[in-house]
């Protein structure tokens, strides 16, 4: 049985312990929230995972995988650390990678600790043909987000404009992934992951939307190469307790633990 931690317990974590029940090889058995979020995640989680311990940072002993699904400053806060100690980490938070120097620390505890970290696909596709694509060479890679108005609240779409009075398609963002998964941490995690596979955060062109004409998250990626070319479009129901949060990021983040103990990886 391997014995797993989990950074966050929000939209995808809750779901993620929803899948996972009964599961008779993975068993999550701590969950790190911060301090202030002790109470509410006892609460959450009291009929999904009981006896699952509650804590403010990952055990130093008895955890064999380290699963990410909490926000950029975890990374730092609980994954360094675990890798260092020689714990494997799961990252959802890829946008995380596109703070100055970040991605080189990951690569640099895990080394330390004789580990690895893994960014996964999340909420995004086809990240195994760009990665495959680069070695080959890359011309251009773009992604285009597209969600409707309410999954952009809390951002800085909101600077300038009324979210809730949109009656057409707005552009809110256009640059290089780095600045889009800065901007927006909760919402353009999937352009680093594009970025990161691809042509990276600072050649990888970025387009952010707010739509009213969708109800999903829609997600555009465009590439072209050595490989020849492709158009994915990926159009994600959002978590009911997170509209930014796409459904796939939870399934992506569970295939990426039972591929850690599958004897047959897909
Ligand atoms: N790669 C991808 O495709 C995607 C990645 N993501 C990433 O996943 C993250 C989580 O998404 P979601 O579950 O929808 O978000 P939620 O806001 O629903 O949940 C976040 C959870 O993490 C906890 N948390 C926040 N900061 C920390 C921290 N520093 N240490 C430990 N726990 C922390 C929160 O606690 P509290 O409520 O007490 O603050 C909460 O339990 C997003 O912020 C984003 O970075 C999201 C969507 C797609
Ligand atoms: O879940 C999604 O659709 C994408 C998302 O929020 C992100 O990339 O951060």
């Amino acid at each position: 049985m391997m014995r797993v931690a989990l950074i966050g317990c929000g939209a995808i974590g809750t779901s993620m312990l929803e899948l996972l029940k009964g599961d008779k090889t993975l068993a999550v058995v701590a969950i790190v929230v911060p301090d202030f979020g002790l109470a509410a995640a006892r609460k959450a989680v009291a009929s999904l995972a009981p006896g699952v311990e509650i804590v403010t940072s990952v055990p130093q002993a008895g955890i064999d995988l380290v699963v990410e699904a909490a926000g950029h400053a975890a990374i730092e806060e609980h994954v360094l650390p675990a890798l260092k100690r020689g714990t494997p980490c799961i990252v959802a938070s890829v946008g995380a990678l596109s703070a100055a120097g970040l991605a080189e620390q990951l690569e640099q505890a895990a080394s330390e600790g004789h580990t690895q970290v893994q960014l996964i696909a999340g909420a995004i596709g086809a990240i195994d043909a760009l990665a495959a694509a680069r070695a080959g060479g890359l011309d251009a890679v773009r992604y285009t987000g597209r969600k409707p108005p309410h999954a952009w609240s809390g951002t800085p779409a909101e600077q300038g404009r009324d979210l809730g009075a949109l009656t057409l398609e707005t552009i809110i963002f256009e640059g290089s992934a780095r600045e889009a998964a800065s901007l927006y941490p909760k919402n353009a995690n999937v352009a680093a992951t594009v970025s990161l596979a691809g042509l990276g955060l600072d050649l990888t062109r970025v387009r952010l939307i707010a739509d009213p004409a969708v109800t999903e998250n829609v997600h555009v990626v465009e590439a072209e190469g050595a490989f020849g070319s492709f158009e994915l479009t990926m159009r994600n129901k959002a978590l009911a307790a997170n509209p930014k949060t796409s459904a796939l990021t939870v399934y992506s983040a569970v295939r990426a633990m039972r591929n850690r103990v599958a004897h047959m990886a897909i």
